[in-house]
């Protein structure tokens, strides 16, 4: 799904206005009833009140409706609507009709005191998309009312003062809601670590804006949603054998991280991959053999660190390497050697490279140009700041990252909530799955088995990572059905890995 900016959402809202002869603010209907109806599911049966801040632009309008709606349906309403001198149409049609149906509206204005009652929700629809630059702090007195308010706080479209596509400074007004009902699109702001706080989760609310008129609209950030993702899964064919889902190799591992290669090498068995050689040191024989009984294993001459990458390791689909690696000197050697291996093969395996190979290139960044070009690299965070270098914010992250993809032609896996992938043509593919129960250790190493295994399965890079990612988080929601988030353990993400590929190819 494409994530457009907020000019070309309103392009499109424009658009299918004229292409769906659409009367006035019919739109803006249409998203009030959408807004409706999950608050209905979240009433319940109740006789609810709900407190609705709105402003004087179609944010204030979904507002607006959504004021006439719930109180057509018998709940308690009041609105406030911030006095000025210059509504937009669709908004003084929905005063007007809102009126009409009987309920009153507050003025305010932006130093006006409220007082919220006790048991009401408040709906934030101050300000959408529409937001061209940050708030002045003439609002903070507002803004801070709504967040030191006991009440639930729900934001339609975006949590008002959070730009959609810039960055927002930490200490500018912003409502801080716990879910943002989002319309049309999800904005970029939605997805970035920093802003989560103001968001809460998200859902997105499809609008049924013109689809001929979206395919010509270009952008470079896409959400992944599971519709995508079907569209790549390939299913089993009667007649495959093993040899037809390749070989992965999955290397790494020290004295004390032999688990990491125990976790991807069973992620990437149970993604459906033919085979797994697992390259460990010598002291990880026994615990491979015993523990992933499916994997060939291969061991380095060394007992507790990898010292040398087995040239027979070249002839695999694909490699994984870095789980458990370590830093030890004969370990940055060895990747050395491996790299300008690979660099003299015209058909290289692909290769994601994770954890301390990571940490090791950072290093020694001269050896980024023998990478073969669209491997798979899958910093967390802090790995990706020794990579390419401190950021200033969210924002700023992404066009970094996107420069350095571009510059040694790799694909970046950004991993976090709304894990983003990096592409060297510049798209940005933001995830769709998974839960924070998943932030545990070695869920990154099952992310690099499963990877590496639809590498070997001949998947394109591309796909790979795109359908890598998703699958994973994938298992960890469905891990989340029965385990709570907060005992989810990478293994049970491996054990959940069957039930995400029936739910993606059913
Ligand atoms: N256009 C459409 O057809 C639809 C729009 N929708 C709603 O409309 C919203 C966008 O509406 P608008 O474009 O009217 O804009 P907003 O309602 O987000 O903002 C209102 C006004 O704030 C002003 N403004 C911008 N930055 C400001 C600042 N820093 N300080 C003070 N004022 C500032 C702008 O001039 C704008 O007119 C969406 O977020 C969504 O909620 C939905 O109703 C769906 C349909
Ligand atoms: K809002």
């Amino acid at each position: 799904m494409k994530i457009l900016s907020a000019q070309d959402i309103r392009s499109l809202e424009q658009q299918t206005e004229i292409k769906q002869q659409l009367s006035e603010a019919a739109l803006m209907e249409r998203a009030g009833r959408l807004l409706f109806g999950e608050l209905q599911n979240v009433f319940g049966e109740c006789r609810c009140k709900a407190e609705i801040l709105c402003g004087f632009g179609n944010n204030g309008g979904d507002g607006l409706v959504l004021g006439r709606l719930l109180h057509e349906a018998g709940h308690e309403v009041t609105i406030y609507l911030v006095e000025h001198d210059h509504y937009s149409n669709d908004n003084l049609i929905n005063q007007k009709r809102l009126r009409e149906s009987g309920v009153e509206i507050v003025n305010i204005n932006k130093d006006s005191i409220l007082a919220f009652s006790e048991k009401s929700i408040i709906l934030d629809a101050l300000f959408g998309y529409g937001l061209s630059r940050l708030l002045d702090e003439s609002w903070t007195p507002l803004i801070q009312q709504i967040n030191s308010a006991n009440n639930r706080i729900f934001a339609i479209d975006i949590p008002s003062g959070l730009l959609a596509d810039e960055h927002t400074p930490p200490d500018a007004p912003v409502v801080k809601a716990e879910r943002t009902y989002t319309l049309a699109f999800v904005k970029l702001a939605l997805l970035l670590p920093a802003y989560g706080a103001f968001v809460g989760d998200f859902v997105l609310l499809d609008i049924g804006l013109d689809q001929d008129a979206l395919h010509e609209i270009d952008t470079k950030n896409y959400y992944s949603t599971l519709d995508d993702v079907k569209k790549m899964a390939k299913p089993l064919g009667k007649f495959s054998h093993k040899g037809t889902f390749g070989h992965a190799v999955i290397a790494g591992g020290s004295y004390g991280s032999i688990g990491a290669v125990v976790l991807a090498s069973r992620a990437a068995l149970k993604t459906g991959c033919g085979l797994v050689s697992s390259y460990v040191p010598q002291c990880g024989y026994q615990i491979m053999q015993s523990t992933v009984p499916e994997a060939l294993v291969k061991t380095d001459s060394a007992d507790r660190v990898i010292s040398n990458f087995a040239p027979e390791l070249l002839q695999a689909r694909s490699i994984a390497v870095g789980m458990g690696l370590g830093r030890a000197q004969q370990s940055q050697e060895a990747l050395h050697q491996f790299l300008k291996d690979l660099d003299k093969l015209d058909h290289p395996p692909k290769l994601l490279l994770d954890a301390d190979a990571l940490n090791i290139l950072s290093l020694h960044k001269e050896w980024l140009n023998l990478l073969p070009s669209f491997s798979i690299l899958t910093p967390h965070p802090k790995e990706l700041q020794r990579l390419i270098g401190e950021w200033e914010n969210d924002f700023d992250k992404l066009q970094k990252a996107s420069a350095w993809s571009a510059k040694y032609q790799q694909i970046l896996v950004i991993k976090g909530a709304n894990t983003v992938i990096i592409f060297p043509d510049g798209q940005l593919h933001f995830n769709s799955t998974g839960n924070p129960g998943m932030a545990t250790a070695g869920a990154g190493d099952v992310l690099s088995g499963i990877i590496g295994s639809l590498l070997a399965q001949g998947y394109a890079p591309k796909d790979a990572a795109i359908l890598g990612v998703f699958l994973h988080g994938l298992a960890g929601d469905c891990a989340a059905k029965t385990i709570h988030q907060k005992s989810i353990t990478a293994s049970d993400l491996i054990e959940h890995l069957s039930d995400a590929w029936r739910y993606l190819l059913s």
